[in-house]
């Protein structure tokens, strides 16, 4: 089945990678429909303007609720009835958590939409009246600041699409990957490969040994070595996913 996607911005350029590579071949291959939107195309005015000033003052400007407004409602129109709501991922700081769990939920989604607010973020009426007519995610990336949404969408779709069955060429490197990638893994020991010397270094022994038990007790040790030192926090989770 084909997943669709739709990218609400004022800068829709900063989806053109997403017809690049990995997610390009995808969208060849008729598994992935992306399309980015311009949110000053819903607006009517002269100076085609999403922000004003905040209510109850403030430094920053908001971004006004009658362009999101139109952009959702110009949205939901062009879905086949009867449709099952649609996704609609709005990336904030004061977010939920963005993880590979999510991606795993999000990526079984028929339709998602990404709405990227820039400034102090949207009237927060846009995220009440969408609750009702979308199933509304609001994710966070992580705790630092960006200026809009656009990046962290970016990277929400990439872990998002990678899971789409089809769209990853080999399959079981997912199996090895989510495994190690997933919150609740553990962090992935270092890799080498040829050549064997390189600049006065080499490669740990026991990977040219051939004694595949010592590899993966090897590999196994410097995991733990590099989530107790990096991740504590990921240390000995009980976790569905994990056993
Ligand atoms: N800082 C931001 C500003 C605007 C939209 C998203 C974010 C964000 C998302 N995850 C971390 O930050």
């Amino acid at each position: 089945s084909v997943m669709r996607i739709d990218t609400i911005s004022i800068f829709p350029e900063y989806f053109a990678p997403l017809h690049l590579s990995l997610i390009g071949k995808a969208i060849d291959h008729g598994l992935l429909e992306v399309s980015s939107h311009d949110l000053r195309e819903f607006t009517h005015d002269r100076h085609r303007s999403v922000d004003d000033t905040p209510y109850g003052g403030g430094a920053g400007m908001v971004m006004k609720p009658e362009p999101w407004g139109e952009a959702l409602d110009s949205i939901l129109e062009q879905l086949p009835s009867p449709r099952r709501r649609p996704v609609l991922v709005v990336p904030t700081p004061s977010g939920r958590p963005f993880t590979q769990h999510a991606a795993a939920e999000l990526a079984g989604a028929e339709h998602l939409v990404f709405a990227c607010g820039r400034y102090e973020g949207i009237d927060h009426r846009v995220l009440d009246w969408a609750d009702e007519h979308f199933e509304l995610h609001e994710l966070s990336l992580g705790d630092y600041v960006l200026n809009g949404g656009e990046v962290a969408a970016l990277a929400m779709i990439e872990a998002i699409v990678r899971l789409v069955p089809g769209v990853i060429g080999n399959p079981d490197s997912l199996v090895e990957e989510s495994y190690s990638a997933s919150t609740r893994g553990m962090l992935e020991y270092p890799v080498y490969t040829k050549p064997s010397q390189w600049r006065g270094l080499e490669v740990p022994g026991v990977l040219l040994s051939g004694d595949h038990g010592a590899v993966d007790a090897w590999r196994a040790l410097r995991s733990r070595e590099i989530t107790a030192a990096r991740r504590p926090d990921l240390l000995d989770q009980e976790s569905p996913d994990r056993p």
